[in-house]
């Protein structure tokens, strides 16, 4: 008999991968395909769903061609997907009604602002566990629906449909039959109450959302449908999971037990922290989130958001063009023995965790006539370490838990140099486990509890393994000093683009 596998299928902000595993959690096969983005004003990313969607098709396509593996070996496909990310289609002719609003965008940081002025904030706190920030999915409906000419008429007459990423795909991939999310995508939009678990009416009334638009909210691991044949080398495959990335990397990383925490470095970079069936609110600037909803309950997590991490080195590599590759970064790193003083603030889409400021915009500090490309590539990659100390100080505070370790994965951590540094600041250990492609393996998982590949979360537990643990080597005073010139270097980007 042919052994079965579980797809999984990753759609992160840059690029669209199709991840095959077996039982023990390894990788069988792997494709991947980068996807235009667009960045149409200032502060605005945007993406063509349909591109979205056609990288998808490519991996899948790429996967059968160049893998001895036969389509009616996958028994489940997991989605998971880049979170917040907002559609809206023509459920008549599945055509998308604007661009993908991307989640770094900033194009409702005026929608925010009103919303804030009317004095919602707490209102959207308590219920949703969210801040009030363009980054989350409900203003960007609301300004697809305000500034694409008829789609509000279409929409109040029942013809739109929106979704996430993970809503968009399993439509597509159910051949327009199922509109879905599961309850992590849902805890991202800023219309959902994550403790009723139902879509808010209040926030749908204030944003002008009809309800007619919007997916069934459903559990992460469950049969959602089959795929249609003509969208899968003739199988109907069941879709028997989805959670939102940085979700499906904290159950890929065996992050069962409250306390437990990882850390995700991709684009950008996200820290969330299990505190099991307990909705815990931050007093220090993080996100109360939906982990997961499993086994008939949902568990929580706080969540510290950075913007831009591993897109900082994309900047240095596209934008600055003083590297070739991202890999690069670590060599150039490492030939100086410090940053010599300089700071790169990466505040390019505004900063998230914990100072969630929309007009705050990147800096370089403490150049001198010695400063060399390597110092502003060790700078680029150091401040990925400061921001997640920023993140960890918050988590610490709100927890009133110490981490002993860090669980790391996401692109950037192949960085060996990144990973030393970010132990060293911390001053703590930071784990890297074997398999790094933790968010596929999280959907994956989720999928394979759905159909009985995988029996429960015990057997997942004992598939982890660590690569390699860094160790802190700094001293303490070293570390002080270094931090305290990244707040500086933080407190002179604040407010920077709404001040005149
Ligand atoms: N060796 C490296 N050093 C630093 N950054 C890296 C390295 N390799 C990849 N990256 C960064 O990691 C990111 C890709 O990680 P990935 O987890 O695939 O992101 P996403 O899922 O957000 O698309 C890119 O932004 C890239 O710049
Ligand atoms: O594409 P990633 O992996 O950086 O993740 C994006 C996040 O889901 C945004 O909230």
């Amino acid at each position: 008999m042919k052994e079965k596998y579980i797809l999984s299928l990753d759609q992160g902000t840059t690029s669209s991968r199709a991840i095959l595993f077996n039982k023990k959690g390894d990788i069988i096969a792997m494709t991947q395909k980068e996807f235009p983005q667009y960045y149409p004003k200032p502060g605005w990313v945007e993406h063509n769903a349909n591109e979205i969607w056609g990288s998808v098709l490519a991996v899948l396509g790429e996967l059968f061609g160049n893998y001895n593996v036969e389509p009616d070996q996958i028994e489940g496909i997991g989605i998971t997907n880049q979170r917040e990310t907002t559609v809206v289609w023509d459920k008549n002719t599945g055509e998308p009604v604007y661009n993908a609003i991307v989640w770094q965008s900033r194009q409702t940081a005026s929608i925010c602002d009103e919303l804030k002025a009317k004095g919602y904030e707490q209102m959207v706190r308590e219920k949703t566990g969210l801040v009030i920030d363009a980054y989350f999915s409900g203003t960007k409906v609301k300004w697809i629906l305000d500034n694409v000419e008829g789609a509000r008429e279409k929409a109040e007459k029942g013809d739109l449909l929106f979704g996430t990423i993970d809503s968009w795909l399993i439509w597509k991939l159910s051949g327009g039959k199922v509109h879905v999310t599961d309850y992590t995508n849902a805890s991202r939009t800023m219309i959902f109450n994550i403790h009723t678990l139902t879509w808010d009416e209040e926030l749908l009334e204030i944003l002008g959302i009809p309800k007619s638009m919007l997916p069934e909210v459903r559990p992460s691991s469950e049969v959602y449908g089959k795929t249609a044949t003509y969208h899968f080398f003739g199988q109907e495959v069941p879709i028997a999971g989805a959670a939102g990335d940085q979700q499906a990397a904290l159950f890929g990383q065996a992050c069962f037990e409250p306390g437990m925490a990882k850390n995700t470095y991709g684009t950008g970079c996200f820290m969330l922290m299990n505190t099991g069936e307990k909705a815990v609110q931050s007093e220090n600037g993080l996100l109360t989130t939906i982990a997961w909803g499993i086994d008939g309950k949902v568990e929580y997590a706080l969540e510290g958001s950075i913007f831009i991490a591993g897109a900082a080195i994309q900047w240095l590599r596209d934008g600055l063009r003083v590297i070739e590759k991202a890999p690069d970064s670590e060599n150039l790193a490492t030939k100086v023995e410090s940053s010599d003083g300089v700071y790169v603030v990466p505040a390019f889409v505004g900063l998230g965790t914990p100072y969630w400021d929309m007009d705050a915009r990147g800096a370089i500090f403490g150049l001198t006539r010695g400063t060399t490309r390597e110092h502003l590539v060790r700078a680029t990659l150091e401040s990925l370490a400061y921001q997640t100390k920023d993140v960890l100080s918050a988590m610490e505070a709100d927890s009133k838990i110490k981490l002993n370790t860090l669980r790391v994965d996401g692109g950037a951590v192949k960085n060996n140099f990144l990973m030393q540094f970010q132990s060293d600041i911390l001053s703590v250990p930071v784990e890297r486990p074997v398999v790094n492609e933790t968010t596929a393996l999280g959907a994956a998982y989720l999928a394979g509890l759905a159909t009985g590949f995988w029996k429960d979360k015990e057997e997942i537990a004992r598939n982890w393994a660590i690569e390699k643990t860094f160790a802190p080597e700094l001293d303490e005073q070293k570390v002080e000093e270094l931090y305290s010139g990244w707040k500086r270097a933080i407190d002179s980007t604040m407010h920077w683009s709404s001040l005149k």
